[in-house]
């Protein structure tokens, strides 16, 4: 059996990861595959590393362009992340006949929409797993085992530095900036971490999975990202009393008059599945008319559950590569021509629930004014805590929990509470989905 020749762009955490699962797993991937793949050649600008990861076994360079203008190379696997030189590299591989398989979420929910073009026209695939949620098949299940479905919604726990931050400043108690510290040097983060914390690494996966699920463009740039640098202690106390955890979701909701795409901190129900999923674990919840909620859930991120997707698209692309390009799994799960063009709305008409915190005066009336602009706003309220002052506190927390309202009209109401005398400073909002 010929080989298929792999050219690995990037060994760092995941291209090493990659490297040794294949080698690892060789013969059972082979009867699998239906033939050997085997890496080639190697390119990082870090040759030493190269060198010590690969033990001489293959060809190591620093020129990846080398890589991918090499003819002997079928397969050009993309590792090295960001949006610079990995997407002039992925534009070569494809011009030069090649398949990709990419891990880079930043590159696709940016520059999809010029890369799968670029394939579609070229005849290449470009295959993408480990870009969402890491290991889990979450593409694969949203692509191939979903597509009888009209899918309503998704939501996900899909980075797993957040997760893993927001789990152990939980139950640890442990200080933010430790715990983020833990998680680059467990191989987790972005090479910049403020992608993972200000929420922009989920904004990217939310982005691919919207476009696979509704048969629509990437729209990364319409995506609302809000990380969990903002987020109070008080908060994640004030959630728990209540029976609720929060987490950080991306989410991708179809609406009669467009789709929704945004990541922010969410409080869930603590009963659900997906509440409970800790650590640096991942979790893509997908409701579809017919088969109802879906739950995906294992490692998003780390060197071998990264690995575990890259490998699989290796496999698909080497039992596919021979394949008519017409008879192919379309790289975005509907036909190219069948893209429709459904815009991404703007958060102001986003419908979700709210919780809400204010430090109001101990007064009298204070309860009645903030209920009756809710009311006046038709915003149900679904549950509440009133705090006791404290020893000698004139002032006190009110913790509400709405009904479903769009998002203009709650941020109309919030100004209006604000503005009473009686309510101290800024009202504290978080979004709330009952995923249901
Ligand atoms: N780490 C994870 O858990 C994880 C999970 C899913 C997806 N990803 C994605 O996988 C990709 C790689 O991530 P990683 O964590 O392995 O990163 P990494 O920083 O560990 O590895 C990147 C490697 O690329 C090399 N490199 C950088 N510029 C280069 C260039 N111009 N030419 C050749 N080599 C170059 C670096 O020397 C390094 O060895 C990124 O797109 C990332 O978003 C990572
Ligand atoms: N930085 C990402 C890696 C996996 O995509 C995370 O923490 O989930
Ligand atoms: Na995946």
């Amino acid at each position: 059996m010929k080989p298929i020749n792999v050219g690995l762009l990037g060994i760092g955490t995941v291209g090493g990861g990659t490297f040794n699962v294949l080698k690892r797993n060789e013969e059972e991937i082979t009867r699998r595959a239906g033939r050997p793949i085997r890496i080639t050649t190697v390119a990082d600008k870090n040759l030493e590393h190269a060198r010590k990861v690969t033990g001489g076994a293959v060809k190591v360079t620093d020129d990846a362009f080398a890589v991918v203008a090499d003819p002997e190379i079928d397969i050009v696997v993309e590792l090295i992340g960001g949006y610079g030189v990995a997407r002039e590299l992925v534009l070569k591989a494809i011009e030069n006949g090649k398949h990709v398989v990419t891990a880079n979420k930043a590159l696709l929910a940016v520059h999809g929409n010029e890369i799968f073009a670029a394939a579609q026209k070229k005849g290449v695939m470009v295959a993408f797993e480990a870009a969402v949620a890491g290991g889990i098949p979450i593409i694969k299940a949203l692509r191939e085992g979903l597509t009888a479905n009209r899918i309503q919604w998704l939501a996900g726990i899909i980075n797993g530095t957040t997760n893993f931050i927001l789990s152990e400043m939980r139950d640890k108690g442990l200080p933010f900036a430790d715990v983020l510290k833990e998680a680059q040097a467990l191989g987790y983060a972005e090479s910049d971490p403020t992608f993972d914390i200000e929420g922009v690494d989920a904004a990217h996966k939310a982005t691919i999975m919207s476009a696979i699920a509704f048969g629509i463009p990437m729209q990364f740039d319409k995506a609302h990202v809000e990380g969990i640098t903002k987020l109070e202690s008080a908060d994640i106390t004030y959630a728990e009393q209540l029976g609720y955890r929060i987490k950080l979701l991306g989410i991708a909701r179809r609406r009669d008059n467009g789709v929704e795409l945004r990541v922010h901190p969410t409080l869930i129900p603590a009963k659900r599945l997906i509440a409970n999923v800790e650590g640096a674990m991942n979790a893509v919840l997908v409701q579809g008319d017919a088969v109802g909620a879906t739950l995906y859930y294992g490692k998003g991120a780390g060197a071998e559950p990264t690995a575990s997707a890259v490998i699989a698209d290796l496999v698909d692309i080497t039992r596919l590569h021979t394949a008519d390009p017409e008879h192919r799994v379309p790289h975005l799960a509907f036909q190219p021509d069948q893209v429709q063009d459904i815009a991404v709305l703007p958060i102001d008409e986003v419908i979700t629930s709210y919780y809400l915190r204010m430090r109001v005066e101990d007064k009298p009336g204070v309860l009645a004014d903030i209920t009756r602009i809710l009311a006046d706003s038709d915003i149900s309220i679904d549950a509440m805590i009133q705090k006791e002052p404290g020893e000698g506190e004139a002032q006190t927390d009110i913790i509400m929990l709405t009904h479903q309202t769009v998002e203009k009209n709650a941020n109309a109401a919030i100004a209006r509470i604000e503005a009473l005398p009686v309510v101290c400073g800024k009202v504290t909002r978080l979004r709330l989905e009952n995923l249901q």
